[in-house]
């Protein structure tokens, strides 16, 4: 991604050769800041206050976490501990409890125990930076596989001169992963292949995913589109001006359900019922194979204080944090909800499209038939 000019990652190994660069998302879109973690216990806050988010993102920040962790104690115990309170942070996205058996499963490798100190952190450091740069090429290749579903769209519209018409729900762009961005990569290719798009950019209460990181990040990248409330989607699929939808995903079991950011659902029910494609893309991480039916998957809950309350600019340019309801409001913050996979037209994955289904799935990854449980 291009900020400004300049190319970022999300997160990255700072010159100094072991800290760990990553971009303050809660303060954007308003001011672009960059900050550096120098322990495990930085990196599971800047998970848990959501300076990091985004499944993917969540992952590589855990393997980073982890080497912080052997860099101060490189013990098995130090590694298995910073394991857990990384996994603590958040319960939802499976790349995070992949990531952390990732790393821990390579680090206990004989080859690897039987490295000194010093050889054994440098190894964990190696395979942090193997997991963030297979990010990107997964990435890259969901957004070659996605791009077609884009170009079927085109051409299933009558004057496909105008914008195909997208609608995303949360932000699933270059900020939820390393770079390229899952659900995003196809609109960003297909944006750079010369295929007119305009993207319908969903607010995404209570944190405002939509507004404060989707629309800033197409900003950057020259994609058009129009911010919109929540509520919005179902109308402008009655009314012909959505295509299609696309969103990311934080958990999809071996059966297609898909939970992904609160409010994914309705967008589906309302794609449904007026007969447009519901893409979900994702990485092969955030499929858990050990789960069928997405009603087991754990839904985080977070701070009723992130519906209670809003923080924005006002007009003097001060960021400030507002009351929405009558104080002492009760409240309720369920951060995730499951999409059933009836409702998902395909999965959009690095090695391609398919059904939402274990079928759909396992023939795109067929080693992984005996991880699956019957339905
Ligand atoms: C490629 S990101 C997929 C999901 O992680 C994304 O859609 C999402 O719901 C993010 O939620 P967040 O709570 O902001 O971490």
């Amino acid at each position: 991604m291009k900020v400004a000019g300049r190319q970022y990652r999300t997160i990255w190994l700072e010159d100094d050769g072991w800290s760990v660069g990553i971009i303050d998302q809660t303060l954007l879109p308003h001011s672009f800041e960059v900050c550096r973690l120098t322990t495990v216990e930085d990196a599971a806050r800047a998970i848990a206050t959501m300076q990091v988010r985004g499944a993917p993102l969540i992952g590589a920040t855990a393997a980073y976490g982890l080497c912080l962790a052997l860099r101060a104690d490189p013990s098995g115990s130090s590694l298995e501990r910073a394991g857990q309170q990384l996994i603590a942070t958040r319960p939802t996205a499976v790349n995070l409890r992949w990531a952390v058996a990732y790393m821990i499963e390579a680090l206990r490798d004989p080859k690897v125990t039987s490295l000194g100190d010093g050889e054994r952190v440098a190894a964990a450091y190696d395979l942090a930076a193997k997991l963030c740069d297979e990010d990107v090429a997964i990435n890259q290749a969901i957004g070659t596989n996605g791009m077609r579903l884009i170009e079927m769209a085109r051409s299933a519209k009558s004057d496909n001169a105008q914008p195909v018409q997208i609608l995303t729900h949360c932000n699933a762009g270059w900020l939820a992963t390393v770079d390229c961005g899952t659900a995003l990569a196809p609109i960003y290719q297909a944006h750079d292949a010369g295929i007119a798009v305009h993207v319908w950019v969903d607010e995404t209460r209570p944190r405002n995913q939509g507004f404060s990181l989707t629309a800033w990040e197409l900003q950057q990248h020259g994609v058009p589109f129009t911010v919109i409330t929540d509520n919005a989607g179902g109308l402008l699929m009655q009314r012909g001006a959505v295509d299609l939808c696309i969103t990311g995903t934080d958990r999809t079991t071996a059966g297609g359900d898909v939970c992904n950011k609160i409010g994914t659902y309705l967008k589906a029910l309302a794609a449904h019922d007026n007969g447009i494609p519901f893409y979900v893309a994702l990485p092969s991480p955030t499929i858990d194979w050990t789960l069928h039916d997405g009603g087991a998957i754990p839904i985080e809950e977070r701070d009723p204080g992130e519906v209670t309350h809003v923080s924005g600019r006002d007009e003097a340019g001060q960021l400030r944090r507002v009351a929405l309801v009558s104080e002492g409001s009760p409240a309720a913050n369920h951060a995730f909800d499951i999409t059933p996979a009836r409702l998902v037209t395909a999965l959009v994955t690095e090695r391609g499209v398919c059904a939402a289904s274990r079928e759909g799935l396992l023939g795109l990854f067929p080693e992984r038939r005996d991880d699956v449980q019957e339905a």
